[in-house]
């Protein structure tokens, strides 16, 4: 276990780069904001990130990860509440509020946006992820809330419609807005998405669409895999999760934060990279947490442990154990990212890869106290 460091973001100190950051948020940001928005809160928090072998579960080999920067519970229960009362307001999840009240994606949406107090900011986080793992649930992988891969590429089409409106077509625009205002799902997609569009830039609101968009890609490749039974190579399932990963989430730290990395420093190659290493990560933990609870389904869905496990004939553990090191490395490159793009100077993009890694640490105390996951190795 070589790796464990601090990772204090910015290239010229926080306070240089606090001041420029609050001075373009207070004069109108160099990349520009969409008319009306609010710039959104002034403070800036980047506590050094420290990054850390964090245990788990006790058979397995920690985790190398930040550790959580900021717990205030008292926040994650009133977004929680939030999120129900916006639930229950449009249909979704009828029948099982409790359990999606106990997955707490409030409390997720306060660890992992750790710069945030204000509660609607922290919301908005909470309800696109719960429009996103709303589609996941009853459309991809829970057979037993209606998902059926048969219809799974039909009904991301919808999904796409929900998030990006096609342009007014006669009476099949009339047809299509029925479709969409019939489904819970699709409007808790476009709900969640009018919250972004209030909060974001033109492209900052693209971003998140065209991401969910791939991210969606992804899942018709699982749907695919589901219906041939042919057999998924951990090597095929880890390069569709890159784009079926936290990744998605993440796209939404700046714009909960009040400021904009512009387009072509958030497509910056070495950016991107870093990116995707930390949503990928982050997903492996989930895969790690979720393994037992996917196996269960009648068409289990791809999970990495699973997916090892049956391609090397190993048991559960072992397999895990192989997913824990390649999470830890990845962590680790991206903590070596952190520090290559301090050159890149932007005190957004400094504030954006802290996030990064706040959002990491948060995501794994997320998992291991969400209602929503069985552990998978004892
Ligand atoms: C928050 C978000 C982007 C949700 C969509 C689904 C997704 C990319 C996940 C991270 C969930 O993957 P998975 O379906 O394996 O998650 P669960 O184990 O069902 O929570």
């Amino acid at each position: 276990m070589p790796y464990p460091s601090t990772f204090l973001p910015g290239p010229t100190g926080f306070g240089t780069s606090a001041a420029r950051l609050f001075s373009e948020l207070a004069g109108g940001h160099p990349a520009g904001r969409a008319p009306g928005c609010a710039p959104g809160p002034r403070s800036l928090r980047q506590p050094p990130l420290t990054f850390a072998f964090r245990p788990w579960v006790e058979s397995m080999p920690p985790l190398y990860c930040p550790l959580t920067v900021r717990v205030n519970e008292a926040l994650g229960e009133e977004v929680d509440d939030r999120l129900v009362e916006w639930a229950e307001g449009i249909g979704l999840h009828e029948g099982r509020i409790e359990q999606f009240r106990k997955a707490g994606f409030g409390r997720l949406a306060m660890l992992t946006h750790a710069d945030l107090d204000d509660p609607d900011r922290v919301f908005l986080a909470a309800q696109m992820n719960a429009a996103w793992w709303a589609c996941d649930d009853y459309y991809a992988d829970e057979t037993d809330l209606g998902a059926d891969p048969a219809l799974l590429a039909g009904r991301l089409a919808l999904c796409m419609s929900a998030l990006d409106a096609p342009p007014p077509a006669d009476e099949f625009t009339a047809e299509l807005d029925e479709r969409l205002g019939a489904d819970p799902v699709l409007v808790g997609l476009a709900t969640a998405r009018e919250h972004v569009a209030r909060h974001s830039t033109p492209a900052q609101l693209a971003r998140v669409n065209m991401t969910s968009f791939q991210m969606w890609v992804s899942w018709n490749a699982y749907g695919a895999w589901r219906q041939s039974g042919e057999p998924v190579e951990a090597w095929r399932y880890l390069a569709a999760r890159q784009h079926d990963s936290f990744y998605t989430s993440m796209t939404l730290i700046d714009v909960c934060g009040g400021y904009e990395v512009p387009a072509n420093l958030f497509y910056e190659e070495r950016v991107h990279r870093a990116a995707m290493r930390a949503g990928t990560a982050a997903v492996i933990v989930n895969d790690l947490y979720s393994a037992i609870h996917e196996a269960e389904d009648e068409l289990p869905d791809c999970n990495l442990v699973l997916l090892v496990a049956a391609e090397r004939g190993c048991s559960l553990p072992e397999a895990a154990q192989r997913a824990v090191t390649l999470h830890n490395d990845l962590v680790a490159a991206f903590e070596a990212d952190c520090h290559e793009l301090r050159s890149l100077g932007s005190p957004e993009l400094q504030q954006f890869l802290w996030g990064l890694g706040a959002w990491l640490g948060g995501g794994f105390e997320w998992h291991a106290g969400s209602g929503r996951y069985t552990l998978t190795a004892g």
